[in-house]
């Protein structure tokens, strides 16, 4: 699919043939198929899925849809005219009905099998049959890979209706969390932080699916309501979604020897990740033992400096278990993540996920799910003692390698050239004891204000502050002054704007999205575009208008309500 011509007429821009002479599915006879998959993809119904990377199955179209986003940026960078997400055929495939496809495109899209590590703990009750073999995408369907520009992209259907792996689901995504995942994908792009990206979000005018939620206002922890909600097809796009869950699912069975097959489906479905994320990085001629070795390091700096950039801009998963951490090193699944408002090292959006998902305990999350990745490539390299060394050797040595990724982040949020721990402890207890709003804060440092006012903008209205306001004014501005004494005193325009481009002026607080999505499911997308345009440009300044509206503190009636400030489930 190309840019479309002058001249070209509506309906040429609008066929398939393009994105057919894109599409690359040679993957197929490289990965296993599940030998008892339907060839049709008629596989709908919960079952155990013993060998083969992937099941084919075919999605189920959402009635009647109707288009409510696509993402202007990603199509320029696939060089798909804007006008095709509003294209008949296009919002066809896209909200999951691929039967009138034109060859090489196929009618039949694929899931993938996954394992859960549930911080470094192997799960199998996640199961319905105990065994592992029922888990993976439960409605996540790939329909296509294709090649532009010399980078190749899978696109998956988020929503698509039932797979052999939905565990009793009905295989749907809600409008509201699609709306949230759609623009959180562009959003966290646009901050510079790795992650799956937004293609396409389809709404259906008749199709719903009851959920349990918050009733308007609610300050319960869970949800008090069922409510029913238009299904939704999201499309998000990534280089692979290979979760290092999956590395997992392969990793376990070739460990236990589950099946002959096994060490070699291990084998090639860690090729096949490097080939499709780390293909630059390391040599294909190399052997696999060193491959894996190579792998591991690679994984291990994509992985400690895509968690550091979570930290820098408020971002909290909510949910990092290994069958959410994409083994590419970037962000995917947005389910119970949220941005923070204040800073605060427990901050957690997610009841269910407990405190060692929160915020600032990220890094020892994502140490876990390395030890599991390890854990899951460690059987190719049993024959191969040296290999195994150097393998213990980058596994132990993550903790080191993530202290100084923080160390870094944290320096260059301050505008500083070295991470000064005593600032940093003084700052951390500063800004929880106020406590201040993270944003703004970083923001308003960035500025670099000569004394603590500008900075108060950010402070909460606290008793901790009104009961001694003198004394943490007093504690403010002895750290601004060591702060001032240790950036550098000339070329300040320079810092400053530097330090703009590590602290974003605007982030995806959920406050903002709620009206969003609240008003799209009335039929109404203005919110939802004026929060697309924000959002993707969250470095720039922007209008007074939007300043007000988008960067101030979040108000304080909007705190502990359940869906703003929370959720224990979020699909
Ligand atoms: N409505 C549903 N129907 C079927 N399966 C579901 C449904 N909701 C979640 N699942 C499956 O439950 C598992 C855990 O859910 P989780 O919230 O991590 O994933 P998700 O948000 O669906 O997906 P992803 O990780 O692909 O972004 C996943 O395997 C997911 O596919
Ligand atoms: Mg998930």
């Amino acid at each position: 699919m190309t840019m479309r011509r002058h001249g070209e007429t509506p309906e040429l821009a609008a066929t398939l043939v393009d994105l057919a002479r894109l599409a690359d599915y040679s993957f197929m006879d490289t990965l296993n198929c599940d030998p008892e998959g339907k060839a049709n993809g008629a596989d709908h119904e919960p079952r155990q899925v013993f060998t083969g990377h992937y099941v084919p199955v075919k999605p189920t179209p959402i009635e009647h849809p109707e288009y409510v986003a696509h993402s202007q940026d990603l199509f320029r960078e696939l060089g798909f005219d804007d006008s095709l997400a509003q294209s008949d055929d296009f919002v066809r495939m896209f909200s999951g009905d691929l039967s009138e496809l034109p060859e090489p495109l196929r009618k039949v899209g694929w899931a993938s099998g996954y394992a859960l590590s549930i911080y470094g703990n192997e799960f199998y009750r996640n199961c319905p049959f105990q065994t592992g073999n029922g888990y993976g995408d439960g409605r996540a369907i790939s329909v296509l890979e294709a090649v532009t520009n010399g980078q190749r992209w899978e696109m998956q259907l988020k929503g698509g209706g039932r797979t052999p792996y939905c565990r009793g689901g009905d295989g749907r995504a809600v409008l509201r969390s699609s709306v949230r995942e759609f623009l959180a994908q562009e959003h966290m792009h646009a901050l510079g932080v790795p992650t799956s990206r937004s293609l396409s979000l389809y709404v259906s005018k008749t199709e719903t699916v009851r959920r349990p939620w918050y009733s308007e206002g609610t300050r319960s922890i869970d949800p008090d309501i069922l409510v029913s909600e238009p299904v939704a097809i999201s499309t998000r796009v990534a280089p692979s979604f290979i979760r290092v869950g999956q590395l997992e699912l392969f990793g376990r069975r070739a460990r236990k020897q589950e099946h002959p097959q096994a060490m070699e489906e291990l084998e090639k479905l860690v090729l096949h990740l490097i080939d499709r994320e780390y293909g630059k990085e390391i040599d294909q001629s190399l052997p696999t033992p060193d491959k894996v070795v190579r792998l591991a390091g690679e994984f291990r700096s994509r992985l400690t400096s895509l968690v550091a950039n979570w930290i820098r801009v408020g971002y909290c998963q909510g949910n990092f278990n290994s069958d959410n951490c994409a083994a590419g090193g970037f962000t995917l699944d947005y389910g119970p993540f949220g941005f923070c408002n204040v800073f605060d090292p427990h901050y957690q959006p997610w009841t269910g996920g407990g405190q060692h998902f929160a915020f600032l305990n990220q890094p020892a999350a994502a140490e876990r799910n390395f030890y599991s990745f390890c854990a899951a490539v460690r059987p190719l390299l049993e024959n191969n003692p040296e290999s195994l060394r150097q393998l213990e050797e980058i596994q132990s040595e993550f903790p080191k390698f993530m202290q100084a990724q923080m160390q870094l982040m944290w320096a260059a949020k301050l505008g500083l050239d070295h991470f000064d721990a005593d600032l940093f402890i003084e700052l951390t207890r500063l800004m929880a004891e106020t406590p201040v709003d993270y944003t703004l804060f970083f923001r308003e440092l960035s500025l670099l204000p000569g004394n603590i006012e500008p900075l108060k903008k950010s402070f909460y209205p606290s008793q901790a502050y009104h009961a001694h306001p003198e004394k943490l004014n007093e504690r403010w501005s002895a750290w601004l002054a060591k702060w001032q004494s240790l950036i550098p005193a000339d070329n300040r325009e320079q810092l400053s704007s530097q330090m703009k481009q590590v602290n974003p002026k605007y982030s995806l607080k959920d406050w903002y999205v709620v009206p969003a999505y609240q008003q799209a499911a009335a039929g109404d997308y203005t919110l939802l575009r004026e929060l697309q345009s924000v959002m993707t440009q969250p470095y720039a300044e922007q209008s007074e208008d939007i300043e007000q509206k988008y960067y101030r503190l979040k108000p304080l009636e909007l705190f502990d309500v359940g869906g703003w400030s929370h959720y224990s489930c979020s699909s």
